[in-house]
């Protein structure tokens, strides 16, 4: 699997370790930057991130600020982006059966690496359950125009 990743410096160092970890799975990795602490603006990285997912070049998306609010909120703004801001499992889990979430956004200062991975795997590995929740989704799109 593909994923685009991106970071503001609050998640600069999250994302260089998920980036090793999705790595070490197999995963290919777009790593859309930041490419170091130095302070910066996260819409700027979760747009990249966001677009990569959006035209199809990857499968998924992870981005990563302070609290993962400001950079959600700017993966969203790309069209055909359903990005799920999540701290633990169960909601990764559950964005991805009921929402089909394509991008997943973690605080980089509100949970540690492993709490990350898990989030991360269940992400990855769980499937959109469709049926009515495909409807749900169909018209979530819709309100793009
Ligand atoms: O956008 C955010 C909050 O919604 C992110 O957490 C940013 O990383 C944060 O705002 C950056 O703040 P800083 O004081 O410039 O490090």
């Amino acid at each position: 699997m593909k994923i685009a990743m991106g970071s503001d410096h609050g998640g600069f160092a999250l994302k260089q370790h998920l980036k090793t970890y999705l790595e070490n799975k197999g995963c290919l990795v777009e790593d859309c930057g930041t490419d170091s602490t130095q302070s910066c603006d996260y819409p700027d990285f979760g747009r990249l991130a966001a677009e990569a997912v959006a035209s199809g070049r990857c499968e998924r998306g992870i981005v990563i600020c302070t609290t993962g609010i400001g950079i959600s909120i700017s993966a969203n703004k790309v069209r055909g982006i359903r990005c799920a801001l999540c701290s633990e499992p169960l909601s990764a889990e559950m964005t991805r059966r009921h929402n089909d979430a394509n991008m997943l956004a973690l605080g980089g200062g509100m949970i540690g690496p492993n709490m990350a991975e898990r989030i991360v795997d269940v992400f990855l590995s769980t499937a959109f359950e469709g049926g009515r929740h495909q409807r749900r989704v169909d018209k979530v799109m819709s309100i793009e125009g």
